[in-house]
C-alpha cells in the first residue's frame, strides 16, 4: 500500500514561481547531461573511425581488434541515440550515509542514514543528490551525472517509502520531452523533517508521480513504468536471478510491467550470462504487440525474445483458436499419451504418413490472420460447437504411394526374396519396442529387415565357418542395401516422420480413434480430428507439434560444410567495413534463430498455460532460471491442478522465491469493486488487490432494447467521446466477427475483442457485452469474465442481453449483490 501512503503525504505548498525555479534547476542538470552525451557520441564516432583506420594495417590481430571495437562502439552509439529521448526521469535527495563508501557507479552505497544526519530539532542537510535515468552517464571526472535505473544506487528511488525511507528525504519524478524539462512531481519520504539543500529549504512540488502516470490516457501500446516503479514491484524486478522467481497478483498489479522490467534488469546486471537469451512468453500475439515496445525504451533489445505461446515453434505460427472442448482435449496430459501412440502408429498409415497432399498450413507459413482487421488476432472456430470461421472441407484423398509398403521384394545372390505384410508388421512392432525416438529407430528397423531377408535366403546355413559366414552376410547386406527397390521400400515403409505429418494423420477420425482409445472419448476424437482438418494451426496444435518433435527425434545429418566466412579470404585491404558489418549482423541473427534454449525464461499470464504448453516451454528452459508471473483467478484453463503439476515438472526442483503484488494500478476502485463480485463467484475466498485510486465514476449498465449491435455501438461511441485514449469492446469468442462489424467506422481508437483475447490488455474504457454469455462459454468462463471486467483504466459499461436477466437498473444477475 506504499502508493496510497505516498498519495496522502504528498502536498503542494509552493506557488508557480517555486515550481518554475525547480523546473529550471532540473533543466540545468539536463543540459549538462546532454552536453556530456554529445561528447560521448563524438567519442563513439571517433572510436569507429579510428578502428576503421586500424583495419588498413591488415594483420589478423589488428583486424580482430578493430572488429570488436567497431562492434562495441556501434552498440554504444545506437544506445545513446535510442535513449536520447526522455531518458532522465528521476532524482533522489539523500541524507548522509552511514559509511563513506562509493559503489562502482560513483554513488554512495549506504542505505541507512549516518548517526547525526538528522539533528535533534528534526532539521537535516541533504548530503547527496542522485539523478536516475534509463542509462548511466558519468561526467569527464567519472562522477555520476545520471545513474542507470537498474544500478544498486538507484534502488532507493524505488524502495524508499514514508514507512521505511532509508536515506531518502525527497523523491522526484522529472517529466521531460527531448531536451526540455516539462514538469516535476515530488513525494516526501520524511515529511517530519525540515531538510535543506545548499542552505535553502527543500521544496516539494506536485501530487506525486504515480497518480500522474496512472491518470494518463492509454494507447494501443504499453508504456514503461521506470519513473514510478513501486517498492513491492522493485523487490521482484531486482530479485536475484537464481532458480525460480514466482510472482502472483491480481489484475492490474503490474505483473506484465514487472516481468518486462525484470528482463531489462537481468541483462544489465549480468549481460554475459544472459547473452544466452531471455525468452518472454506471452499468451497472445495481441499482448506481444502491446508489450514489445517497452523493452527498447528500456535500452534492451536483441537478447530478449518476446513470443506468443502459439509462435514458439520455429516455422509454425498459430492462426486459429480451438473451441473450449477441443482445447481441453488438446491441452491436457491425455494428449501426450495420444501423441506417443500416434507417432508410432503414423508409420502404419496407408501409403505412409506425410505422403498425402501437402498442406501449406503445416509448414507454418500460414499468414497472420487478419480477421476483422486487428493485427495479431487469431481466427476462432469449431463448426461442431456452432462456432464460425472453421474451414469444414474434408479432403480425404491421399495420393497413392508408388511403392507398396505391404510387400518387400528384393533380389540377392541371384534369388528373389520376399517379405509379406504379416512378417513386415512383426518386424515393425519389434523395431518399435525400442525406447529411442521413432525417427532414430529407423536404422534398427532396417537391420531387422535385413535379418529377415537373410534368414529367408537360407545362405546362413551354407557355411559353418563363422568368419566366412560373416563375410557372406556383410556382402549380402551391402547388396540388398544398395538395391533401389530396398531403398525405396524402406523410405516408404519407415519414412522419417515430420511432426506435421503425424498431426495430419491424426485428422483421420478412424485412426485417431485407434490411437486415442480409452484416452479420449468418441466425441473428443471426432472434434479433435475435425479441428485438425482446418486450414491453419491452433495455439494448441503448436504445442502438439513441439511435443511430436521431441517424441520423433531428429536423425543426425551429415554436417554441412561451414559456409566460408568472407573474412577468412580477405587480405585486409579490400572494402572491409561493409563485409565485416554484414557478416556480424548475419551471424547474430542466425544465432538468435537457431536458439532453442534460453538462459532465462519469463512466463507472463502463467495461469493460462495448459500442461502441453508447459512441456513446450519447459524444453526451452531446461538449464534456465525462471520468472513466472500469473494470477490463478484469471485462469482460462479448466483444470488448474493438472496445469500446476505440469508447471512443477517444467520448473523442476529448483527452489522458488515467492512474491505477491497487492496493489491494483489499473482499475479505479469503482470498477475493482464490481469485478470483485465475479471473483467471489469464480474463486470464493480469494482477495482482490486494492485499487490505488478512485475516479468517482461508477460502472454503467445498459440493456439491449432494439438490437445488441445498436446498443453496443452507441455505448462505444459514447465512451469514445468521454475518454482521450482507447475503448475495448469485449464479447464472447463466437461474437468477435460480428462485434467488429458493429463498430465499423468508429475509428481506430476502438477495438472488438473476444473474451480470451482481452487477456493482459487495457483500455481507457471498456464495454463488456453479456457477462452471462462470457461466463457460459467454457468451464473457466467466470474467470474469463473476471478478466474482461478488469481491463478499464477509467470507465466500464456492462451491456446485458435477455440471457443476463437484468434487473430494473440493468444490472445483470451475475453482478448483483
Ligand atoms: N508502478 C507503476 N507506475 C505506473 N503505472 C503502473 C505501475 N505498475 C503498474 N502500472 C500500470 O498498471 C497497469 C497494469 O499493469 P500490468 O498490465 O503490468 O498488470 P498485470 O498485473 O499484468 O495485469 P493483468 O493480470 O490484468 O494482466 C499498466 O498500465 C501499468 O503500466
Amino acid at each position: 500500500m506504499a502508493a496510497q501512503v505516498q498519495q496522502e503525504t504528498a502536498f503542494d505548498p509552493v506557488g508557480d514561481s517555486v515550481r518554475d525555479r525547480e523546473i529550471g534547476v532540473e533543466q540545468e542538470h539536463l543540459d549538462r547531461v546532454y552536453q556530456r552525451l554529445e561528447e560521448k557520441i563524438h567519442e563513439a564516432e571517433f572510436l569507429m573511425n579510428d578502428a576503421a583506420q586500424r583495419g588498413q594495417v591488415g594483420t589478423p590481430g589488428a583486424l580482430a581488434e578493430r572488429d570488436a571495437q567497431v562492434f562495441r562502439a556501434g552498440i554504444h552509439l545506437n544506445r545513446l541515440n535510442n535513449e536520447f529521448e526522455d531518458f532522465l526521469f528521476g532524482r533522489i535527495d539523500l541524507l548522509a550515509g552511514k559509511d563513506g563508501k562509493k559503489g562502482p557507479d560513483g554513488a554512495y552505497t549506504a542505505v541507512e542514514p549516518a548517526e547525526g544526519a538528522v539533528r535533534p530539532d528534526n532539521t537535516a542537510e541533504i548530503a547527496e543528490t542522485l539523478h536516475i535515468g534509463r542509462i548511466g552517464v558519468l561526467d569527464s571526472d567519472y562522477a555520476p551525472l545520471v545513474i542507470d535505473w537498474r544500478a544498486p544506487a538507484a534502488a532507493p528511488f524505488y524502495r524508499s517509502t514514508p514507512v521505511d525511507p532509508g536515506r531518502v528525504v525527497r523523491r522526484r519524478v522529472i517529466r521531460s520531452k527531448g531536451r526540455r524539462v516539462l514538469g516535476v512531481e515530488d513525494d516526501l519520504m520524511r515529511p517530519e523533517l525540515k531538510a535543506s539543500l545548499s542552505g535553502r529549504e527543500l521544496p516539494v512540488i506536485g501530487d506525486g508521480a504515480l497518480m500522474a502516470a496512472l491518470g494518463q490516457a492509454r494507447s494501443h501500446t504499453m508504456r514503461d513504468i521506470v519513473a514510478s516503479i513501486q517498492a513491492e514491484q522493485d523487490l521482484v524486478i531486482r530479485a536475484p536471478a537464481a532458480s525460480v522467481t514466482y510472482v502472483e497478483g491480481g489484475p492490474g498489479t503490474g505483473k506484465t510491467a514487472v516481468a518486462l522490467h525484470r528482463a531489462a534488469y537481468l541483462l544489465y546486471q549480468d549481460r554475459r550470462r544472459y547473452a544466452g537469451g531471455i525468452l518472454i512468453v506471452s499468451p497472445t500475439p495481441l499482448l506481444v504487440a502491446y508489450t514489445e515496445g517497452v523493452l527498447p525504451s528500456l535500452g534492451e533489445e536483441g537478447q530478449v525474445a518476446i513470443r506468443a505461446v502459439g509462435s514458439l515453434v520455429d516455422g509454425a505460427e498459430a492462426t486459429l483458436y480451438d473451441s473450449p472442448a477441443v482445447a481441453r482435449a488438446k491441452g491436457s496430459y491425455r494428449m501426450l499419451k495420444v501423441l506417443r501412440k500416434a507417432a508410432r502408429g503414423a508409420l502404419e498409415a496407408p501409403g505412409g504418413p506425410g505422403q498425402g497432399p501437402a498442406r501449406g498450413r503445416r509448414n507454418g507459413q500460414a499468414s497472420r490472420n487478419g480477421h476483422n482487421g486487428q493485427a495479431g488476432q487469431l481466427a476462432f472456430g469449431d463448426p461442431e460447437d456452432g462456432f464460425a470461421d472453421a474451414d469444414d472441407s474434408d479432403d480425404e484423398s491421399q495420393a497413392p504411394s508408388a511403392v507398396s509398403t505391404t510387400r518387400l521384394r528384393v533380389v540377392a545372390f541371384g534369388r528373389r526374396l520376399e517379405l509379406e505384410a504379416p512378417e513386415l508388421d512383426r518386424i515393425r512392432q519389434n523395431a518399435l519396442s525400442g525406447t529411442a525416438p521413432v525417427n532414430l529407430l529407423r536404422p534398427r528397423a532396417r537391420k531387422l529387415l535385413l535379418d529377415a531377408l537373410w534368414s529367408r535366403s537360407g545362405a546362413g546355413t551354407r557355411h559353418t565357418d563363422p568368419e566366412l559366414a560373416a563375410e557372406l552376410r556383410s556382402s549380402f547386406d551391402e547388396d540388398v542395401s544398395s538395391e533401389d527397390s530396398f531403398i525405396a521400400f524402406v523410405d516408404a515403409w519407415w519414412p522419417e516422420l515430420a511432426p506435421s505429418a503425424v498431426l495430419e494423420a491424426m485428422a483421420d477420425e478412424k485412426r485417431l480413434g485407434r490411437w486415442a482409445r480409452r484416452i479420449l472419448n468418441p466425441g473428443e476424437v471426432r472434434r479433435v480430428a475435425r479441428s485438425l482438418k482446418r486450414d491453419g494451426l491452433s495455439v494448441h496444435d503448436v504445442a502438439m507439434l513441439d511435443e511430436l518433435q521431441a517424441i520423433l527425434g531428429t536423425p543426425a545429418r551429415p554436417r554441412k560444410k561451414r559456409d566460408l566466412d568472407p573474412l577468412d579470404q580477405l587480405t585486409g585491404l579490400e572494402e572491409l567495413m561493409p563485409v565485416r558489418e554484414e557478416s556480424q549482423r548475419e551471424r547474430a541473427e542466425r544465432l538468435a534463430q537457431e536458439r532453442t534454449e534460453y538462459a532465462h525464461v519469463i512466463v507472463d499470464e502463467a495461469q493460462d498455460l495448459t500442461p502441453m504448453q508447459w512441456r513446450m516451454i519447459g524444453r526451452r528452459g531446461r538449464h534456465a532460471t525462471w520468472t513466472v508471473v500469473g494470477d490463478p483467478a484469471q485462469s482460462s484453463w479448466s483444470d488448474p491442478d493438472e496445469a500446476a503439476e505440469a508447471r512443477d515438472e517444467a520448473l523442476g526442483t529448483r527452489p522458488r522465491r515467492r512474491f505477491t503484488l497487492t496493489v491494483n494500478y489499473r482499475n479505479p476502485a469503482e470498477i475493482a469493486e464490481l469485478a470483485a463480485k465475479v471473483l467471489a463467484l469464480a474463486m470464493p475466498g480469494s482477495t482482490s488487490p486494492s485499487a490505488v485510486r478512485s475516479t468517482g465514476v461508477r460502472p454503467r449498465y445498459a440493456v439491449v432494447r432494439d438490437s445488441l449491435a445498436k446498443t453496443v455501438r452507441e455505448e462505444a461511441a459514447r465512451l469514445l467521446d468521454q475518454v482521450d485514449g482507447t475503448v475495448g469492446v469485449v464479447v464472447a469468442m463466437n461474437r468477435r466477427a460480428e462485434a467488429a462489424r458493429w463498430l465499423a467506422g468508429l475509428g481506430d481508437r476502438v477495438v472488438a475483442l473476444g473474451s480470451l483475447e482481452a487477456k493482459g490488455l487495457e483500455y481507457d474504457a471498456t464495454v463488456v457485452v453479456s457477462p452471462a454469455e462470457i461466463a457460459d462459454e467454457s468451464p473457466a468462463g467466470l474467470r474469463v469474465l473476471y478478466v474482461a471486467l478488469t481491463r478499464a483504466t477509467q470507465q466500464l459499461t456492462v451491456v446485458s442481453a435477455d440471457r443476463d436477466e437484468p434487473d430494473a437498473n440493468g444490472v445483470p444477475d451475475l453482478l448483483r449483490d
